[in-house]
């Protein structure tokens, strides 16, 4: 088991119930979209998995260790937890390959991590890292001097260099056009397979969703409102999931997926 979830809530400082009874296992290695409209509750679920936010109510066990058991327990879990966050906290001033090897302090030692700040202690696999997001090019770069679409890859080479078992990624592709989107998501889902480790990302884009993801869970209001396999989820339960805020589910033709991004994303992952 990856992760369990069971009688989860998150009820916010001003009183904002975010979650509510929310019960979710994932076996290690799973591939899982999270959907739902705006303001559903999907950060505030893959926060509290990763333990970012303490849950209010119920238990909550991630990479078979009981989270918040104790300070120490808690600081060890969470280096083995990658999260690629929507808009990369990075220091603005940071060059890219310190930002990329900020992956592994939480394995180094001390002494090799504050090394690190002073001169980068792994350039070829900061390099590498870089080279599956198209960016071993910006290796030297200051981190204000990319674009958000670059900015959000460098996250995610981050997390690919850290190798985490449970990697959690809060709309990674949100600032990446629609070609770089689809083979973005395909990285993150095969190198999730290639190394047996989970991946939970929350993605607007729900035709990527069901392209690339194994499972759906939807979630609106704070709750699990389905939770199947990607071939399973209907139309109308897309309708259902998004008409409830006003919305509608985007119809097919407005994702971001056409044949030729497919094309080219097979061909530059070898799909
Ligand atoms: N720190 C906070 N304090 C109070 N309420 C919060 C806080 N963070 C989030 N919320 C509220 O919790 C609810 C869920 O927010 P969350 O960010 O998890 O939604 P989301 O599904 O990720 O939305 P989006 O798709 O727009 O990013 C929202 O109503 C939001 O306003």
């Amino acid at each position: 088991m990856s992760f369990s979830l069971h009688g989860l809530g998150l009820t916010h400082a001003n009183g904002h119930v975010a979650l509510a009874d929310i019960d979710l296992q994932a076996q290690q290695g799973e591939s899982i979209a999270l959907i739902g409209p705006s303001g559903a509750g999907k950060t505030s679920l893959l926060n509290t998995i990763g333990t970012a936010l303490q849950p209010t109510a119920g238990q909550l066990t991630v990479l078979q260790q009981p989270a918040w058991a104790s300070a120490a327990a808690l600081r060890a879990l969470r280096a083995r937890i990658g999260t690629v966050h929507q808009s990369a906290p990075i220091p603005p001033r940071q060059r890219v390959v310190t930002a990329v090897l900020a992956g592994k302090l939480g394995q180094w030692p001390a002494w090799k991590s504050l090394a690190s700040l002073l001169y980068p202690q792994d350039l070829p696999g900061a390099r590498q890292a870089l080279e599956r997001v198209y960016l071993a090019d910006k290796l030297f770069v200051r981190c204000d001097q990319l674009s958000g679409g670059q900015l959000q890859r460098v996250g995610i080479a981050r997390v690919l260099y850290q190798e985490a078992q449970l990697i959690l990624a809060d709309e990674p592709v949100s600032a990446l056009d629609p070609t770089l989107a689809l083979d973005t998501v395909q990285l993150l889902v095969q190198e999730a397979k290639a190394r047996n480790a989970t991946l939970v990302a929350s993605l607007h884009a729900v035709e990527l969703a069901q392209q690339c993801f194994e499972r759906l869970v939807g979630i609106r209001g704070g709750r699990i409102v389905f939770d199947l396999p990607a071939h399973q989820v209907t139309p109308a339960q897309l309708q259902a999931l998004y008409a409830a805020e006003g919305l509608q589910a985007p119809p097919p033709q407005d994702l971001p997926h056409t044949a030729a991004t497919s094309t080219l994303a097979a061909v530059r992952r070898g799909c």
